[in-house]
């Protein structure tokens, strides 16, 4: 039981034809609640902490915490950056014992984020860290955009592969048609299947990351809108297309979205049917079990329940 580097885990999910799900945390019953899932269906799990999330917790909160997950379940946790946007950031958390970071320049052309990359890639294997990149752009993709726009925006896989020889970077997120928050696809939803399969043909062997990947669970919207929300709309991405990109070759699968649903749904329930509650272990409790069971789904769904190393 350990905080471990994603390299081994990713691999074995590339080889077994699964994915690891990595979920952002913020706090302790999100931590909790993940862990608890990764014990209960023995999985190897991710727990990502992005920049906003280490504002709002403080690095010394989520470390800690991380470390008294792994003590309290014995399961090996990956503990990695999301969206990083400068070396600063990526040394930092490393520095802090994270032991994975994600290097995002892609807002950057090519040669930038390559060479940006590179960087972090020799301060992070210089300490035992892998490192994660980004090529291509996620927001404010639509399933319906032009081909012109399509391409200057999915991932290309010559450059993908350009990409990861130049930087040795362990992982890759590429963009395929996902995007983050709740509300991802305007019609039918769809991913590039075929980018996706052009890519894992030019860099084998190479663990591919989806980003935006929360399916947006009609029950966990209705939920919340029964309950004072007002998300009409939001829209994810279907589980069995999640599976098929596992398939396929993805290795790990980005989840934020679901959680804040999950226990946003959990919390709203109480305040509407048990008003007379104002303790937070209250709603707490119940957000923390929300977290667990969706995470213990997404696991099954992923492939990667069972592939963890408790005995
Ligand atoms: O990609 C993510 C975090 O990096 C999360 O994506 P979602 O918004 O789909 O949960
Ligand atoms: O990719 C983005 C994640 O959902 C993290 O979101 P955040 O920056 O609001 O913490
Ligand atoms: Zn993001
Ligand atoms: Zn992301």
């Amino acid at each position: 039981m350990a905080l471990i580097s994603s390299k081994e885990i990713l691999q074995k999910a590339k080889e077994g034809k699964y994915a690891v799900g990595a979920f952002n945390v913020n706090n302790m019953e999100i931590i909790q609640g993940i862990v608890e899932a990764a014990e209960q269906e023995n999985a190897p799990v991710i727990l990502q902490v992005s920049a906003g999330a280490r504002k709002y917790a403080k690095s010394v909160y989520l470390t800690s915490l991380v470390d008294a997950a792994i003590k309290d379940t014995g399961v090996d946790v990956v503990l990695h950056l999301d969206h990083g946007d400068s070396f600063e950031l990526c040394k930092s958390c490393i520095d802090d014992g994270f032991t994975s970071v994600m290097i995002d320049a892609s807002k950057y052309d090519l040669e930038k984020n390559i060479e940006i990359t590179k960087q972090v890639v020799e301060y992070a294997h210089d300490h035992g860290v892998t490192v994660e990149a980004e090529l291509g752009k996620l927001a404010g993709v639509e399933d319906a955009v032009k081909v012109a726009a399509k391409d200057a925006t999915y991932t290309d896989p010559e450059e993908a592969a350009e990409f990861v020889e130049k930087t040795g970077v362990d992982s890759l997120a590429i963009a395929i048609g996902t995007s983050h928050g709740a509300y991802k696809f305007s019609g039918e939803p769809s991913l590039d299947y075929a980018r996706l399969e052009k890519v894992c043909e030019l860099i084998p062997n190479f663990p591919i990351v989806l980003h935006g990947a929360s399916s947006v669970p009609q029950e966990f919207v209705e939920l919340n809108n029964k309950y004072g929300a007002k998300i009409p709309g939001a829209q994810g991405v279907p589980e069995e297309m999640l599976a098929k990109a596992a398939k396929l070759g993805v290795a790990k699968i980005n989840v934020d979205t679901d959680i804040r649903l999950a226990m946003t749904a959990a919390i709203r329930k109480v305040f509407v049917e048990e008003p007379e509650v104002f303790d937070p272990r209250g709603y707490l409790k119940p957000a923390r079990t929300a977290v667990k069971d969706m995470v213990a789904h997404k696991m099954q769904v992923f492939g990667c329940a069972g592939k963890g190393g408790l005995k």
